[in-house]
């Protein structure tokens, strides 16, 4: 029989996961973790609870990897397996990502040493490099944003104009005045499907301090995300948004401070490079049981 799964939770800002160590990918294969066994995971009240899940998992470990990586795949030892809580894949996850180096570190799968002038991690997004700051916080380069037209949403009842921007996965940035806090998002925001074909995640913001010379901008937002709801923080949407609120205010640069329900991010736009900052924290680590799992419980 088996031994017992080996099981982390964390968040960075709230946006929380349900980790599988899985360094060589015998644990949790494609076919043990579908998507019901991800919603299992994912449920709040029959499983542990998350926003998705990250499974750890060398590169040359995920069927994927060589058509996503390329030629990076040499430098990407490790893999970033994400999927949401409905059990769908996404390409990328900017607050998953932080929590991903700081679970190698933490599992004494990645010296913490060799993290300071970053490493390549692999996504289906594509290879990200990222690292772990003297401050105890994670940063990750997503690469520059891409723009690719102007669409709009529809959240209970009312219609939010936005800029359409991938950061390897889709988004819809809204600037808007509104009072984020007054917004119902508990339904799924209508969109686009053909701006959108694989769905979006939706963020609405507010430009608490527009990007000016001197002084760094300050934005807030809430986000709807493709494949789980509302979140109490999305790192890829933040980097979105601060490129959106930038591009609005005329500048392709800058840096971008991002409150989001769960906490803070900060955001810096350079030409080719989007470097997002934030922490990322384990919550508690242990086994899945046997009783759990629907497997022969030990003793009985
Ligand atoms: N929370 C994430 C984004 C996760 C993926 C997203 N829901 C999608 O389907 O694109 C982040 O921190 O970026």
């Amino acid at each position: 029989m088996r031994t017992r799964d080996r099981v982390l939770v964390g968040h960075g800002t709230e946006n929380d996961f349900v980790v599988l160590p899985d360094p060589d990918g015998d644990r949790w294969p494609e076919i043990r973790l579908d998507a019901a066994m991800v919603r299992r995971l994912c449920d709040r009240r029959a499983g542990l609870g998350g926003d998705g899940v990250l499974r750890v998992v060398r590169s040359v470990h995920v069927p994927d990897a060589p058509a996503v990586l390329g030629d990076a795949l040499d430098r990407c030892e490790w893999f970033m397996d994400h999927r949401n809580a409905d059990g769908s894949l996404a390409e990328m996850c900017g607050n998953g990502v932080r929590l991903f180096l700081h679970v190698l570190v933490t599992e004494g799968l990645l010296d913490r040493a060799a993290c300071a002038d970053g490493v390549w991690v692999g996504t289906r997004g594509g290879p990200r490099r990222l690292g772990a700051g003297a401050d105890g916080t994670y940063w990750v380069d997503m690469g520059p944003a891409r723009e690719f037209g102007r669409g709009s949403a529809e959240v209970a009842g009312r219609r939010f104009e936005g800029l359409a921007v991938s950061m390897g996965n889709p988004h819809l940035a809204c600037l808007t005045d509104a009072d984020l806090d007054a917004l119902d998002l508990t339904a799924q925001p209508r969109f686009d499907a053909e701006l959108f074909p694989e769905g979006v995640n939706v963020e609405l913001i507010t430009v608490l301090r527009a990007p000016a010379e001197g002084a760094d901008a300050h934005i807030r937002l809430r986000v709807h995300e493709r494949g789980v709801g509302e979140t109490r923080s999305c790192g890829t949407g933040a980097c979105a948004a601060a490129y959106a609120a930038l591009a609005d205010a005329g500048a392709t640069a800058g840096t971008v401070v991002v409150d989001v329900p769960g906490g803070r991010l900060t955001v810096d736009v350079g030409p080719d490079t989007t470097v997002l900052r934030g922490p990322a924290v384990v919550v508690a680590a242990g086994e899945l049981t046997a009783e759990w799992l629907g497997e022969p419980v030990p003793g009985s």
